[in-house]
């Protein structure tokens, strides 16, 4: 995008560090971290283990505080945020309750935010349609794959309908032709809602496939190596990964990696 993008800012950091403080002494976990995420932008963080992606995840959602520098989530702190329901949170493992049915689990949120019976019922019906879980509401999560356990998990996190899904490696544990339909899922559902994603992976096909703007992160300390803005047109059918522009985003997406790895 260039200076002609009028869409509001969802997230800005600014010269974020956060040092843990362990017996070992203190982990840079990010330095001098800084980004905007706009409205509708699928955005995926990538890099290897212990870069900080999670612990960047974790301070937009408030489940930790930056060291030094700033950040907002749609416009105030990520405490205001949380309080106002911003974000969904979904985690790697799908973390669905297991003598709950799914449709148990998924109106557990909304039970505790006090929502009314009906209104539990008529959201939690939509999101399952959303996630085409449809018919499964009365199931056990034991009764269900790996791959609809996450979906499940992913309309939990969208029963409340914040504009902020943070979602952190979420089909890291499923197989690769699970993952590439669930990745299909997931892009039809960005498209749908316009929600604005944040999306933890490991995977470089993932990233590119999924993001507008890739996030390149590096170790020790954690900091942002390169931010790729995807030239990919919105809709982009599984075969896209096969053309040129996409592997060449790859292509700088492994350079950046690779970057970030030489400084050790
Ligand atoms: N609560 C904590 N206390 C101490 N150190 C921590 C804590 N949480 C994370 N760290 C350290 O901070 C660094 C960043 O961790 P983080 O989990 O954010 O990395 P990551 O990029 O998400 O890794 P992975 O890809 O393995 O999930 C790591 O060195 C990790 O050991």
């Amino acid at each position: 995008m260039t200076g002609t993008d009028t869409r509001d800012t969802i997230i800005s950091a600014r010269n974020l560090s956060l040092i843990f403080e362990t017996n070992d002494g203190p982990v840079h976990a990010l330095k001098d971290v800084s980004l905007d995420v706009k409205q509708g932008d699928f955005v995926s963080f990538i890099g290897p283990s212990g870069c900080g992606k999670t612990t960047f995840l974790r301070v937009m959602a408030d489940l930790e505080h930056q060291t030094a520098g700033t950040i907002t989530v749609n416009g105030v702190t990520p405490e205001e945020a949380r309080r106002a329901r911003a974000y969904g949170y979904v985690f790697q493992a799908a973390g669905l309750y297991p003598w709950r049915t799914i449709g148990g689990n998924i109106r557990l949120p909304l039970e505790i935010m006090g929502y009314s019976k009906d209104e539990q019922a008529r959201r939690t019906a939509e999101v399952l349609e959303l996630v085409e879980l449809a018919g499964f509401e009365k199931k056990f999560p034991w009764q269900l794959s790996g791959g609809m356990q996450q979906r499940a998990s992913i309309a939990r996190a969208l029963a409340f309908d914040a504009d902020i899904l943070l979602m952190d490696e979420p089909f890291g544990a499923l197989d690769e032709i699970v993952r590439d339909h669930l990745n299909e899922q997931l892009l039809n559902l960005w498209d749908r809602t316009g929600k604005t994603i944040c999306f933890v992976t490991h995977s470089i096909p993932e990233a590119v496939y999924l993001s507008t703007k890739i996030v390149v992160m590096s170790p020790r300390p954690g900091r942002i190596a390169d931010v790729i803005d995807s030239p990919l047109p919105r809709h982009r059918p599984l075969d896209i990964r096969d053309s040129q522009e996409f592997i060449d985003i790859a292509h700088r997406v492994r350079e950046g990696l690779r970057a970030g790895h030489g400084d050790e």
